[in-house]
C-alpha cells in the first residue's frame, strides 16, 4: 500500500502505551500500524489503524507489515513488564525482551527499515537512594531482571548503531498513568499491579482494598515516591522524539517523566478527592525490589520542545477514572444484553 513514507510500525500498538500512540500518530497524519501477538493486549484498543496479528520475532508477520504498508520507522512497545514475574522467571524475560527484540530488529535491518524509537524503563537505574532526580547519565544498575531485559536491548541498539545505518532513539519511560480525553483507551491490564487503576478500583468497589507497600521509607510520609506521567503527554513526547531523528536526534536516550516525585498516599488522597469516595486500603510490608525513590529529571526531554501538559496527579486521576466508569458501563451492557 503507497502510504507516502507516514506509515510506522507499532509493536505492541494494542497495549496501554502503543495504543495511545497509535491515536497520537493518527492525529498527526501517520498511519499507525500495530504489530501485536494480544499476549497482554486489548483487541478493542486498536483503532487508529490496520492490524497484523503475529509476533515480533516471526519474519513472516514483520514482512508482512513492511511489504503491505512501505514502513518507514518502528516504535517498539511489544515487552514483558511485570517485575515481580520477572524475579520468578528471568529466562522468559529475556526471551520476550532481548531475545525476540533482536530478531525483530534483525527482520527490519533485512528490510531495510532504519529508524527505530524503544521504550525502556526507569527500572534500568535500580534502586538510585535518596539521589533526588535521575539524569540519563545517572548510573544503571538494575535490580531486577525486568530492568536488566531492557538494559541488554538498549545496549543492543548502541552497537547496532555504531556499525550499521540504523537511527534509533531511547525512552525511558518513570509511571505511565491515566487515559486518553476520549476515554476509548485507558490502562487494560490483567492482572492490574499499576497503583493508580488499583486505588481507583478499590475507590469504586471493583478491586479489592489497596495494599500500601511501605511506610517507613525515608520520604515525607514514609510511603515510596513515584514519578508519573500521563500517558497522552508520554505519545507526545514519541513524535516529538522520533520526528527529530531524521534532524539530528540520533543514539541519544531522554527520561520521560513528568519530573516530579508523588507518594502512594499522595495519589490514594488525589483519587478520594476525584472520586468523592474513599480508597478503602491496608498498610503492607515494602514491596520487594520497590526502590524508594524514582523520580525524573526531564530537562533533556524538554530540550526537544515537549513538555508535559497533564502531568499532574489531578488529570490524570480524572483520565482514568472516566476510563474506568466508562468500561463498568460498557460490561453491564454487554451482561445485560446476553442475559
Ligand atoms: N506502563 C508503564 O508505566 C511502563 C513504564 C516503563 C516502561 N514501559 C514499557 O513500555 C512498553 C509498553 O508498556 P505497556 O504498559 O503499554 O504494556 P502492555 O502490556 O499494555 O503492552 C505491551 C503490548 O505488546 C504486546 N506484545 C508483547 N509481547 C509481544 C510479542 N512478542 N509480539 C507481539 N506483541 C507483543 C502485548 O500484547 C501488548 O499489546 C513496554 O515495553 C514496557 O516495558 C511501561
Ligand atoms: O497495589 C499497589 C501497587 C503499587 N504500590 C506502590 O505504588 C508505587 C507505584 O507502583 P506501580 O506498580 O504502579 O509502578 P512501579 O513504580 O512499580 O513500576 C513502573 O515503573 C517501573 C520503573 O521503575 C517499571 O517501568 C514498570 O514497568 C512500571 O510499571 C510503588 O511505590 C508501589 O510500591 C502500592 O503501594 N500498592
Amino acid at each position: 500500500m503507497q502510504t507516502d513514507g507516514r506509515a510506522i510500525l507499532v509493536a505492541g500498538g494494542a497495549g496501554y502505551i502503543g495504543s495511545h500512540v497509535c491515536k497520537a500518530l493518527s492525529e498527526r497524519g501517520y498511519l499507525p500500524v500495530t504489530l501485536d501477538d494480544f499476549s497482554t493486549g486489548q483487541r478493542t484498543a486498536v483503532r487508529y489503524g490496520p492490524l497484523i496479528e503475529g509476533d515480533i520475532a516471526s519474519a513472516e508477520a514483520v514482512a508482512r507489515a513492511v511489504e503491505d504498508y512501505a514502513i518507514d520507522g518502528v516504535m517498539h512497545f511489544a515487552a514483558k513488564s511485570l517485575v515481580g514475574a520477572s524475579v520468578r522467571d528471568p529466562l522468559h524475560y529475556y526471551s520476550e525482551n532481548v531475545s525476540k527484540g533482536i530478531s525483530f530488529l534483525q527482520h527490519l535491518q533485512r528490510h531495510g527499515v532504519r529508524r527505530f524509537l524503544f521504550s525502556s524503563t526507569a527500572a534500568v537505574y535500580g534502586d538510585p537512594g535518596s539521589q533526588p532526580r535521575l539524569t540519563e547519565a545517572s548510573p544503571t544498575v538494575p535490580i531486577n531482571p525486568y530492568g536488566a531485559t531492557k538494559l541488554a536491548f538498549e545496549s543492543a541498539l548502541r552497537w547496532t548503531g555504531e556499525v550499521s545505518d540504523t537511527r534509533y532513539a531511547i525512552l525511558r519511560y518513570f509511571n505511565a498513568a491515566g487515559a486518553d480525553a476520549s476515554a476509548d483507551i485507558g490502562e487494560a491490564h490483567e492482572p492490574e499491579t499499576h497503583l493508580v487503576p488499583l486505588a481507583i478500583g478499590a475507590a469504586l468497589g471493583t478491586r479489592p482494598p489497596l495494599q500500601v507497600y511501605g511506610t517507613d521509607y525515608n520520604t515525607p510520609d514514609g510511603s515510596a515516591l513515584r514519578d508519573y506521567i500521563h500517558v497522552t503527554d508520554l505519545a507526545a513526547a514519541h513524535i516529538v522524539v522520533f520526528e527529530r531523528m531524521s534532524s539530528g536526534i540520533q543514539g541519544q536516550l531522554f527520561n520521560a517523566g513528568g519530573g516530579r516525585g508523588h507518594s502512594v498516599l499522595e495519589v490514594i488522597k488525589a483519587v478520594e478527592a476525584e472520586l468523592g469516595s474513599a480508597v478503602p486500603h491496608a498498610f503492607a510490608p515494602r514491596r520487594p525490589g520497590d526502590p524508594p525513590i524514582l523520580v525524573a529529571d526531564i530537562s533533556k526531554l524538554r530540550g526537544t520542545g515537549w513538555s508535559p501538559t497533564l502531568s499532574d496527579l489531578g488529570s490524570i486521576v480524572r483520565t482514568a477514572a472516566a476510563w474506568h466508569r466508562r468500561e463498568q458501563s460498557d460490561q453491564h451492557f454487554e451482561s445485560t444484553i446476553t442475559v
